[in-house]
């Protein structure tokens, strides 16, 4: 497929002050019973990149779920480049597919199709309609939630009954989920693309008080809220498994890392790798390695992609080594 004429999607827009500000989402529908999307098995696709924290969202709560038979997944590989990101089509890079729906070399041809004037950044994740082929959703905030609840039906008993998002806690998940994006998931990218010094250290302080004040809320549990898993669990995952790996090191959030400077986000951490196959199965340290070292080559002109840390993550009792 033609790759659609865009600017050089390697260039971000910096602000006056030397932030860089984050993508706007454009595809904002839902699936429901009697909407446009209906839920139905083998009619949507995922489109991920495993490097990405956002996707990587959608790929836990589909694992979650169990929706493995009803969703189908697409993944890009981490060399996000001029073109945006690339399949396997056209960059073969192990654990990335050639997309079989769309015939798609780049995520881009996938916006151009559902929307040949659509002037966004081509991101991920997607979710894909097969029958009216175009996007449903870009947003992964909203596609989990859709995740969640919309293919239930469909779903054992089991499955179903598990909510991510339960009324009960609702307004608990809202309210800790605005300031741990704020300080943590997007926190890490203002310290990372700052290119002000001003900048980068409030971004940097920000992001480790957003830490402390998750070590706090997670000392002697398990989960973020109540004692079970919700979507706030998810949300933080996402970036505290890159943590140590890329962001500690890429994206300059350097004061400590989570092995060495928080025990109780490290404990949470390593019992969701390795006591939930949700979470280990959807982890892929080589992608994410990969595309912050390769793609931001702005901030690593020679693509070096570091060996370390080693390990990228602690087996799940590792107190002893610390
Ligand atoms: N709000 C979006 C953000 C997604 C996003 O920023 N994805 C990044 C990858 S980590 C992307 O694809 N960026 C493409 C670009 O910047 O051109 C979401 O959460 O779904």
């Amino acid at each position: 497929m033609a790759v659609v004429d865009a600017k050089d999607l390697t260039k971000f827009k910096l602000e006056a002050d030397g932030s860089v500000k984050r993508v706007k989402t454009m595809f904002r529908n839902t699936i429901e019973q009697g909407g446009k999307f209906e839920p139905e098995a083998d009619r949507y696709v995922l489109y991920v990149s495993l490097a990405c924290p956002w996707a990587h969202r959608t790929l836990i709560v589909r694992a979650l779920k169990g929706l493995e038979n009803i969703i189908a997944v697409v993944r890009t590989t981490p060399h996000m480049s001029t073109n945006g990101w690339p399949f396997a089509s056209v960059d073969a890079f192990p654990g990335a597919d050639v997309d079989p729906y769309n015939n798609a070399d780049h995520v881009r041809d996938l916006y151009a199709k559902a929307d040949p004037n659509h002037s966004g950044r081509p991101s991920v994740p997607v979710l894909w309609d097969t029958k009216h082929k175009t996007i449903v959703n870009n947003e992964s905030a909203e596609i989990i939630r859709i995740l969640n609840t919309a293919f239930n039906h469909l779903l054992p008993e089991k499955s179903a009954n598990l909510d991510l998002f339960p009324p009960n806690l609702r307004d608990e998940i809202d309210e800790i989920n605005a300031w741990i994006y704020d300080t943590i998931n997007d926190g890490v990218y203002k310290s990372g693309f700052a290119a002000a010094q001003e900048v980068y250290e409030k971004a940097f302080e920000r992001v480790f008080e957003g830490l402390d004040r998750v070590e706090a809320a997670l000392k002697g549990k398990d989960y973020l809220i109540g004692d079970q898993l919700t979507e706030a669990d998810v949300r933080l995952y996402v970036t505290i498994i890159r943590f140590d790996v890329v962001y500690h090191s890429c994206f300059k959030c350097n004061k400590t890392t989570i092995r060495d400077g928080y025990p109780e986000i490290h404990r949470w951490l390593r019992q969701l790798y390795w006591n939930n196959e949700a979470f280990k199965s959807t982890t892929n340290f080589d992608h994410i390695k990969h595309h912050y070292w390769w793609s931001l080559f702005m901030i690593n002109a020679n693509r070096i992609v570091p060996v370390g840390p080693i390990p990228s993550i602690h087996p799940l009792w590792c107190d002893e080594l610390m």
